[in-house]
C-alpha cells in the first residue's frame, strides 16, 4: 500500500528518531518505551478515526498488530465502536486471553525466531525487523548467534512453539539469559509467559501506529 492510502496519511514512513532518544535507549530502553505510554501520548489518535475505517483499512492499519495473525484484527473491527484507544489495546489482550490452548500456541507459532533464519533471509515482517533491530539481534557476534540459535531450537524442542519476548523491552544478554531460564518451565507457565510477551509486543506495535498518525496529522 503506498503512503497515501489510508484514513490521515496512517502509512507515512516514521520520521527519523532524534538523537536524544537513540542516547537514551542505549541507558534505559525498557523505561524509555514506557514513559511516553504512562504520560499518555500514544492517545493522540482519534479514536473516531479508528471507528470510521472500513473492515479492510482496519485490518491494513492494525493487522500485524500481534504478528503474521491479521485475522484478529479483522475480529476485532466488529466489536467497534471503541470508547478509546485503549479499549482498542484491551480488546486484542481479551482476545488473545480467550483462546484455547492450541489457539494462544498458533499465535506464538507465527512469531519469527529472534536472530534466526528469517532475519538473514530478509523475510521478517517491518515490525518484527525493528524490533530485533532495536534489541541489537541485527549486529550480533557469531558466536552470541550460534548460541541463541542452539537456544532458540532447544527451546522449540521442549514446548513445540518458537520462544517469544518482546525484544524491544530488552537486549542480547537478557534474552539469552531468558531463554536459558524460561526452557526449565513447565509447559502452561512457558505457554502463559510467551502470550504475555506477545501481549507486550502489541502494546508496543499499538503506540507506534498511534504515534505514527499523531506525527502525520501535526504535520
Ligand atoms: N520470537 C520473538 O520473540 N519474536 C518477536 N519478538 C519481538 O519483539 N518481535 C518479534 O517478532
Amino acid at each position: 500500500m503506498s503512503s497515501e492510502q489510508g484514513p490521515g496519511g496512517l502509512f507515512e514512513k516514521p520520521a527519523a528518531e532524534p538523537l536524544c532518544y537513540s542516547v537514551l535507549r542505549t541507558h534505559c530502553q525498557q523505561y524509555l518505551l514506557i514513559v511516553p505510554y504512562l504520560l499518555g501520548t500514544v492517545c493522540s489518535m482519534d479514536v473516531q478515526t479508528v471507528n470510521s475505517m472500513t473492515c479492510e483499512e482496519f485490518v491494513c492499519v492494525f493487522g500485524n498488530v500481534v504478528e503474521r495473525c491479521p485475522l484478529i484484527a479483522a475480529a476485532l473491527w466488529s466489536r467497534r465502536p471503541f470508547s478509546s484507544t485503549l479499549e482498542l489495546e484491551n480488546g486484542f489482550n481479551e482476545f488473545i486471553d480467550s483462546l484455547s490452548i492450541e489457539g494462544k500456541e498458533g499465535i506464538l507459532r507465527c512469531h519469527p525466531d529472534l536472530a534466526g533464519r528469517e532475519l538473514l533471509a530478509g523475510t521478517l515482517t517491518v515490525e518484527s525487523r525493528g524490533e530485533q533491530g532495536q534489541a541489537g539481534l541485527t549486529s550480533l557476534s557469531s558466536a552470541d548467534a550460534l548460541r541463541m540459535n542452539q537456544l532458540n531450537s532447544q527451546y522449540k524442542k521442549q514446548f513445540g512453539f518458537p520462544f517469544v519476548i518482546c525484544a524491544r523491552m530488552s537486549d542480547k544478554d537478557r534474552i539469552i539469559q531468558q531463554l536459558e531460564s524460561r526452557v526449565r518451565n513447565q509447559q502452561l507457565q512457558e505457554l502463559h509467559c510467551g502470550i504475555e510477551e506477545v501481549k507486550s509486543i502489541c502494546r508496543l506495535r499499538l503506540q507506534d501506529i498511534y504515534n505514527r498518525a499523531a506525527k502525520s496529522t501535526k504535520l
